[in-house]
């Protein structure tokens, strides 16, 4: 960034924070249209971004401009929206946290464009698998979906949104996008019976009439020209010259499919739109009694048809109220002007419906399936919130009184959040925090939503007393109950000057962008019951019976939107912020054209001098030591061409050679904080001016900077590579912490590597702690995945050590061995001292006297006989356990082991299972036979 600060007198600055004079409103358009004129439609507020809408395709959205933001530092490169992109999906990528960009602006001033661009960029930048594909193709092809049911031809813009967005985008640990989930806002249905000349209603209604086929329109009762429909006529411009609803009727149902709608979905849906095109051709008039019937049946027949309702039913619904007299309910009909009204109502409320309804099915389909299977659930979201501005019309009714309030609240959330940013800065630098004048908006928002006090409760009572209730008795209640607010006026509490521009319905707020006049004169149970039991599967979702049987107090509009924008804001403060603010250069939506009163009254009602006086109250301008050194150290003979010790010192040398005044900087931990513009741009044109010497100067010296430069690419690649490192470390770490979280599961893509790290250590470590002999029955825990593994090898382990235990036996000792366990079965219990004796090799001359006197005697040869026979088959197993374990060579105090062992391998101590014949007798070396004894 500070390499365009020498254009600046072209092209303005790229940051307004470094104006001069930032509380100034001439200098902001200023800047904004030196801009503007060139083509640089982005501008910095620190990290918020100014976008003016320029009307034209610019060559800056290419794919080789997203690549060139990718991954590079915020201020390294002209303000761009894939800047502002990349910034979140860089610090959610290394710090495992959530992110959302607030884009807002008024009507055509770009905020429905720029959103399309972040999700493009993301789906170009983001690694992605054969298997996300099918994700990335229904995000960005739910757009044309909502498009078609949410945005409308107005006078300000052809493509106007008119609802509130905020999609979620989820990521995986990888940075893949994995899933995704929209939230709508306050969806304008009163366009649906009625638009403004020059306005059309929602575009689906024409993509239908001009795009479906034939068998469609018959099957829906529709004739293709939009002129016969009550509905779709009232702005007088159904065509329009800008819009191809053919071809968007193409998109759309292409859309459909990928985005998961089965044919019958797909029929309800245009039957429903038909419906509501059908409802907008009823026409009424009263019979004898003055009470309404409807005129031609024909169109009644159709909706029947199309929403599965009974036609008797909804004819009576249609021209009848249900009323609740004490424990009755008896139907009362209805004059002419109050059944338009209350068709005109049941056509809004099945359209908002159906659009809610849309909206979930989509999110259905963009649920995040990949992560769902594979058990990845934890993954990280980027949000974006594209969401109506302020809105200041001729009339402004309960819609714009809606929108207003959701920017004020908006408005708060940016304040507060860039403040607390600061303030964290100034705490993590060691700064020492200096109080921001500024307009706290909170009066306004409490005016608005505080319960039993504020506008929404106010008229939440009033709606739902008993008796009846007016725009006058609602404009009297508030006079009562909010009259001395500062921000509130009506004609009756106005002065005598403003007096004549409020009208007796009317109330004003003084919101923070600016005064706006409400008229308050703009804010049935029987048919709700027929739409809840119809044939149409989405009608049954949208009027549920069970909202019937709630007894309760029902919520109005008011409060629903209250409590949504509530919730809102809960999501919004969970995560880190970046904000996107548009502007809309002219009304004429010509490129070029600067309107400055149009523009400046934008920047008014988005706060950005706020803002920007906020941003600039402490510091104009703040850089890691690093950086500052690295671009400036030429300007000092010590820090030039290297500065060797810490980058703070070098920049404490390098500002105390320049010159600056203690007033002018701040030195943080981190960070050099610098007060004004101009410090730096003196520093900025000292530089160029050094810069322009340096090229001046004879060929070795040149040689000198060339290799400085080379360096300097060198040092460049260098971190280059340690940022590299350090990405590849901390997806390493994150795969090691999601495997430790999955290592009691199966095997699977989560934990394998994790799983394989902690199998090569278990075995590298039980390569050195194994057991040295036949009597160490130590043995390794093992991690439970290897529990299994681990009991085979120290089976195998085992088995090993008894076979070179027992190759390793020398003959005589074999014999030895025999012997003892042949008298200790002879002995064993039986003879005093017997365990004292057992470390004591036998001498030959006692035991060939032994043998020869059993030999002497016939009853000692039986005895000897019956003695072999009884302990044969019990001895020889154990001797054989009892060889296995002793570790050679056999002393005296083997021996003791060795019986030991023989005692304990009755109860399969010894560690070998008995079950198991660990040692193949046949293979043993014995030398001696039994049978020889
Ligand atoms: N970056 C851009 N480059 C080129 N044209 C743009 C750009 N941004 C906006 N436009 C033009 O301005 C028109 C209006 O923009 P967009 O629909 O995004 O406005 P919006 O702020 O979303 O309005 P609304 O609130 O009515 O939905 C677009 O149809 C497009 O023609």
């Amino acid at each position: 960034m500070e390499g365009a600060l020498i254009a600046r007198d072209k092209v303005g600055v790229q940051d307004f924070v470094l104006l001069d004079s930032h509380t100034s409103e001439a200098a902001f358009l200023n800047n904004l249209r030196k801009r503007y004129q060139e083509n640089l439609i982005y501008t910095y507020i620190g990290s918020l971004l100014v976008s003016v809408n320029p009307y034209q395709e610019l060559d800056i959205y290419t794919v080789t401009q997203m690549k060139l933001y990718r991954g590079v530092n915020f201020f390294e490169l002209p303000p761009h929206l894939y800047a502002i992109a990349d910034n979140a999906y860089r610090v959610m990528c290394n710090e495992y946290n959530n992110h959302f960009i607030l884009i807002s602006g008024e009507s055509g001033a770009g905020k429905t464009e720029a959103s399309k661009k972040i999700l493009q960029y993301y789906a170009v930048t983001c690694p992605t698998t054969e298997q996300l594909q099918t994700v990335r193709d229904r995000l960005l092809l739910s757009n044309p979906v909502l498009e078609a049911f949410g945005n409308a031809k107005t006078l300000r813009n052809d493509n106007s949104s008119r609802f509130g967005k905020y999609m979620d985008i989820q990521f995986d640990f990888k940075g893949a996008p994995v899933g995704g989930h929209i939230l709508s806002y306050l969806i304008e249905k009163s366009r649906v019976v009625h638009q403004n000349h020059g306005e059309r209603n929602f575009h689906i209604f024409y993509q239908l009439l001009e795009g479906g086929d034939k068998d469609l329109l018959c099957w829906l009762g529709l004739e293709r020209n939009p002129q016969k429909y009550t509905y779709l006529i009232q702005g007088r411009c159904a065509k329009v010259f800008s819009i191809n609803d053919k071809n968007d009727w193409k998109i759309v149902r292409k859309a459909f499919s990928i985005i998961d709608f089965t044919e019958k979905d797909i029929e309800h849906l245009f039957g429903i739109v038909a419906s509501v095109l059908h409802l907008g051709n009823i026409q009424f008039e009263e019979d004898s009694n003055g009470h309404a019937i409807i005129r031609d049946g024909s169109q009644i027949k159709w909706i029947s048809k199309l929403l599965g309702a009974h036609l008797s039913i909804l004819q009576e619904a249609l021209t009848h109220r249900k009323i609740e007299a004490r424990s009755e309910e008896v139907l009362s009909p209805l004059n002419v002007d109050l059944a338009f009204y209350a068709r005109d109502a049941v056509a809004k409320a099945i359209y908002g419906r159906t659009f809610t309804w849309l909206v979930n099915k989509i999110n259905g389909s963009l649920a995040n399936k990949v992560g769902f299977m594979s058990g990845v659930l934890n993954k990280t979201v980027i949000g974006l919130l594209d969401i109506y501005g302020f809105e200041v019309l001729d009339t402004n009714s309960f819609e714009q009184f809606c929108i207003n309030y959701c920017n004020e609240k908006l408005q708060q959330l940016l304040i507060e959040m860039t403040l607390k940013a600061e303030q964290e800065e100034y705490e993590l630098e060691g700064i020492e925090w200096e109080p921001i004048p500024y307009f706290n908006n909170k009066i306004i928002c409490d005016l608005v939503e505080q319960k039993h006090k504020g506008i929404i409760s106010i008229l939440d009572e009033e709606c739902l007393r008993p008796g009846e209730a007016t725009d006058l008795s609602f404009l009297e209640k508030l006079e009562e109950k909010v009259g001395d607010h500062a921000h509130f006026v009506t004609r009756k509490l106005a002065d005598q000057k403003t007096r004549k521009s409020i009208d007796w319905v009317d109330f004003r707020l003084l919101h923070y962008a600016g005064e706006v006049t409400y008229c308050a004169g703009s804010f049935y149970l029987l048919l709700f019951q027929v739409l809840c039991n119809s044939k149409n599967s989405i009608m049954r979702d949208c009027f549920l019976l069970s909202e019937l049987d709630n007894r309760r107090r029902p919520e109005t509009v008011a409060t629903q939107f209250k409590n949504s924008l509530t919730s809102l804001i809960e999501i919004l403060m969970s995560k880190e912020p970046s904000y996107i603010r548009c502007i809309k250069p002219n009304e004429n939506k010509e490129p070029g054209k600067f309107d400055d009163f149009l523009i400046r009254h934008q920047v008014k009602y988005l706060g950005l001098m706020e803002h920007l006086r906020v941003r600039r109250a402490g510091f104009a301008y703040r850089r890691k030591y690093e950086l500052f050194l690295q671009r400036y150290k030429s300007l000092c003979p010590a820090t030039w061409p290297h500065w060797h010790g810490p980058a703070a010192e070098g920049v404490e040398r390098l500002i105390k050679h320049i010159g600056y005044k203690p007033e002018e900087y701040k030195l943080g931990r981190t960070k050099i904080f610098i007060r004004f513009p101009k410090t730096l741009f003196a520093t900025e044109d000292a530089f160029e001016y050094r810069k322009h010497l340096l090229s001046k100067v004879p060929v070795p010296l040149r040689c000198k900077i060339n290799t400085i430069k080379l360096e300097a690419c060198w040092r460049g690649a260098l971190a280059r590579r340690a940022a590299k490192k350090r990405t590849w470390a901390v997806q390493t770490i994150r795969k090691f912490i999601n495997g430790f979280i999955n290592r009691k599961k199966p095997l699977c893509p989560e934990n394998r590597d994790f799983v394989r790290l902690s199998q090569y250590h278990y075995l590298m470590k039980l390569r050195d702690h194994l057991p040295k002999n036949v009597l160490d029955k130590s043995w390794l825990q093992p991690p439970s995945i290897l529990e299994e593994t681990s009991e085979m090898l120290q089976k195998i382990c085992v088995r090993n050590l008894v076979r070179k235990y027992c190759r390793g036996l020398t003959a005589e000792r074999k014999v030895q061995l025999q012997q003892k366990v042949v008298t200790s079965a002879v002995f064993s219990g039986k003879k005093e001292g017997y365990l004292e004796s057992l470390s004591q090799p036998f001498l030959d001359t006692r035991l060939s006297e032994f043998s020869k006197a059993l030999e002497a005697s016939a009853t000692s040869s039986c005895l000897c006989k019956f003695l072999l026979d009884q302990t044969d088959s019990f001895s020889k197993r154990n001797s054989l356990l009892a060889e296995a374990a002793l570790p050679p060579p056999c002393r005296g105090s083997d021996m003791k082991g060795m019986m030991d062992l023989q005692d304990c391998s009755q109860t399969g101590d010894t560690g070998i299972p008995l079950g198991q014949k660990a040692i193949n007798l046949s293979r043993i070396p014995w030398g001696v036979r039994w049978t020889r004894v």
